[in-house]
């Protein structure tokens, strides 16, 4: 991945959550990461096509989801441990995952 990563400013957060926010990621307390669940219908066919797709796409980009699936739920927290809190590369693989989520709906 080029560059090094930084923590995102109040002014990047600003212009780059609340679209995040408006599809359900939201900022944890006490770390500074975004987490969203998703409920699919099933594990087989939904669930774990996701979190291939999703995969292999953290796999290119160099940059990974702290994840928890169980059946049909897949919980996704994103944070980048180069700058110990959220950067971009948070927020272009929330959008990445978000194509694929409404890509299985
Ligand atoms: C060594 C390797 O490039 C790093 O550990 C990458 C891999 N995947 C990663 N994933 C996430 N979510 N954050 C990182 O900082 C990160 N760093």
């Amino acid at each position: 991945m080029a560059g090094k990563a930084h923590r995102l400013s109040a002014e990047e957060r600003d212009q780059l959550l609340p679209n995040l926010r408006a599809v359900g990621w939201n900022e944890l307390e006490g770390r500074d990461a975004i987490f969203k669940q998703f409920h699919f219908k099933d594990f087989n066919r939904q669930a774990f096509g996701f979190m291939t797709r999703v995969a292999l796409q953290a796999e290119k980009l160099d940059h990974h989801p702290e994840w928890f699936n169980v059946y049909n739920k897949v919980h996704i927290t994103l944070s980048t441990h180069e700058c110990a809190g959220l950067s971009e590369r948070d927020v272009n693989l929330a959008s990445f995952i978000e194509q694929v989520a409404v890509s299985m709906a």
